[in-house]
């Protein structure tokens, strides 16, 4: 059975006054199997949190259909909530309380619950006990977000930008974490903005653009529909047009870049000419896509393609570009770790995790 199920989902924000509202989730369709890590990807407002929050039973969906472990996980909340764990980007909890009384106070409210040490222990903290929270650091709030989200001991794990925040070290004890909880056989589906994170982690995700999934699959899947690279140096003495290739290559001073879909076979070509005419290829490099160079050439498709509709009669749902975030369309995290801010939400973020 598939842990998590979206089919046609659609979530609309209610206009505050008059309008006609705002669609931030349009027709999406996924599943997760269990025990899989699944990874939402997408710009800046492509719908992420408003699609993790309707599947974390805080919002019910506008339209469509959405199961979680076989429920409904707004209508059926009771079946599925002390089944999973959530992790929002925004934990909110009382700053003047330490890690263990923090700890504590969340292990009383759950059934079941995993000793608070053990949570604490796994996500690092274990050292940081008598700590208030607000004196912890951005990276260790994060990890204490992440410790009450597994007090539980979820079947379902949903990560909001898990690892934003935290530091490499933070991030690659986050990852080796989630794949820890995937051997005893959790289902984790997690956004993030950190594409080498998704990319090494995910057994498949699914990239999300103006509300809309616009590429899905394993991540070789996602960037194998991406074209490989080559470059090297023009060898002194060598027009662009002797060079044996198919396709057209960038030449910029004497830097040749090629794009290609049949990388095996260019580069063979490439390297028998070479030979054969005993030049040397200096700075030859042959690479597949990277999700990341992927994710970029698909937002920059959408950004194109929201231009070519936004001549202003559009129904507004271009790339990123929503009520709240104008100014900020389709921004791009590389890796920063920037992220925009969550406020202004109407969602009762807390009663998600009472
Ligand atoms: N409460 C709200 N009322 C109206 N619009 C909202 C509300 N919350 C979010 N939106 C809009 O819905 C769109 C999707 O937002 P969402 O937070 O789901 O995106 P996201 O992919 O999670 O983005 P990010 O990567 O920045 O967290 C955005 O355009 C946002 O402005």
């Amino acid at each position: 059975m598939d842990a998590i199920e979206v089919e046609g989902l659609k979530r609309r924000y209610a206009a505050d006054k008059g309008g006609e509202g705002f669609e931030a989730v349009s027709d999406v369709t996924f599943s997760v199997r269990e025990g899989e890590i699944f990874a939402l990807l997408g710009t800046n407002g492509a719908g992420k949190t408003s699609t993790v929050e309707v599947l974390e039973g805080l919002a019910p969906a506008t339209e469509g259909r959405v199961r979680v472990l076989g429920f409904d996980p707004f209508t059926e909340r009771a079946q599925v909530r002390p089944r999973t764990g959530v992790m929002l980007q925004e934990g909110g909890f009382p700053s003047e309380l330490t890690v263990a009384e923090t700890a504590r106070m969340w292990a009383g409210v759950t059934s079941e619950a995993r000793p608070e040490r053990e949570a604490l222990d796994m996500v690092g903290l274990g050292r940081r006990v008598d700590v208030r929270v607000k004196q912890l650091s951005g990276g260790e709030k994060r990890r204490l977000d992440l410790a009450l989200a597994l007090i539980g001991q979820p079947e379902v794990l949903f990560l909001d930008e898990p690892t934003t925040g935290m530091d490499p070290e933070g991030r690659r004890d986050t990852a080796e974490l989630v794949r820890e909880l995937r051997a005893q056989g959790t289902t984790v589906l997690l956004t993030t903005h950190y594409l080498e994170e998704a990319e090494q982690l995910a057994d498949r995700l699914a990239i999300m653009q103006a509300g809309r999934v616009v590429a899905a699959g394993t991540p070789e899947q996602v960037v194998a529909a991406r074209p490989s690279r080559i470059g090297f140096r023009l060898p002194h003495g060598v027009e662009p047009e002797q060079l044996p290739l198919s396709v057209k290559a960038a030449v910029t001073g004497r830097r040749v870049s090629v794009k290609t879909h049949a990388l095996q076979q260019e580069l063979t070509e490439l390297l028998v000419w070479a030979r054969d005419r005993d030049v040397e290829l200096e700075g030859l490099h042959a690479r597949s896509a990277s999700l990341e160079e992927a994710f970029l050439e698909i937002a920059q498709e959408g950004h194109i393609r929201a231009a070519a509709d936004g001549d202003g009669s559009g129904d507004g749902v271009g790339v990123g570009v929503g009520p709240r975030t104008g100014g900020e369309a389709g921004g791009v995290t590389r890796g920063s770790g920037a992220v925009q801010g969550q406020d202004g939400r109407t969602d009762d973020r807390t009663g998600a995790r009472a």
